[in-house]
């Protein structure tokens, strides 16, 4: 399926989920409160007195890529260049939040076009996994998204996003199975395409890497 989606597009589906919060702070302690009091616990002791508002500022950085948007994160770094190779940013840190229980998706992410007359700023693509990841996702959209936001910003010959993370919700809880990993993945253009492409970004992900 080829997604075509323009960045503007993709800045208004950011921008639409701006809109200011309903629910105010003391609110969102609040309810924390509460979930401390169904866990047994006394919110009042002196350890977690504080909890409540420690609990909401993380959750708010945790899912602070709803208040991104892709021109901002951006800064105009896309810029006109020949380049025509295969461009690979692997073994990006990601820290997302599942949707189902809101516990932590830990993993990597790999990703790679292959240019046709745009590149972007490098460090511009990990920002890119950042601000999708710090929302509530599942692993598949968060993947997708990463692709689609490349694929309209640069329109290239092609993206390739390969996710490999494990989830909390399956690792501390439900099934509990630890070593679990997912590997999601989303192909365009000549990554979906062509075979030798493909294999060329599959391989190129899986030697060691000479940094560390
Ligand atoms: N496809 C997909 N599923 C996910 C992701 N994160 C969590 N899940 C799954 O979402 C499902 C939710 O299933 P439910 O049966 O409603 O929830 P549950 O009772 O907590 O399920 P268990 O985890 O099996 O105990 C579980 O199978 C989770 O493993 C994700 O990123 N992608
Ligand atoms: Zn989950």
């Amino acid at each position: 399926m080829t997604l075509s989606i323009s960045p503007d597009d993709i800045c208004k589906q950011t921008i639409s989920t701006e809109a200011k919060s309903p629910v105010s702070e003391a609110e969102m302690q609040q309810a924390v409160r509460t979930l401390l009091l169904g866990m047994g616990e006394d919110p009042d002791r002196e350890g977690l007195r504080d909890t409540p508002k420690r609990v909401v500022k993380a959750l708010k950085f945790l899912t602070s890529g709803y208040h991104q948007s892709l021109d901002e994160l951006l800064n105009g770094a896309v810029f006109h260049e020949d380049a025509n190779e295969m461009v690979l940013v692997r073994d990006i840190d990601l820290f997302s939040s599942c949707e189902h229980h809101i516990l932590p998706i830990l993993g990597r992410a790999h990703v790679a076009y292959i240019p046709d007359g745009k590149v972007i700023g490098l460090s511009k693509v990990a920002r890119i996994c950042e601000m999708y990841a710090r929302r509530l996702q599942v692993q598949e959209r968060l993947t997708a998204q990463i692709a689609e936001a490349l694929q309209g910003l640069l329109q290239p010959q092609g993206v390739a996003v390969v996710v490999e993370a494990t989830h909390m919700c399956m690792v501390m809880r439900g099934v509990q199975k630890p070593g679990s990993w997912t590997v999601t993945s989303a192909m365009k253009g000549a990554f979906a395409n062509d075979a030798r492409t493909r294999q060329e970004f599959m391989s190129l992900i899986r030697h060691a890497p000479a940094f560390h």
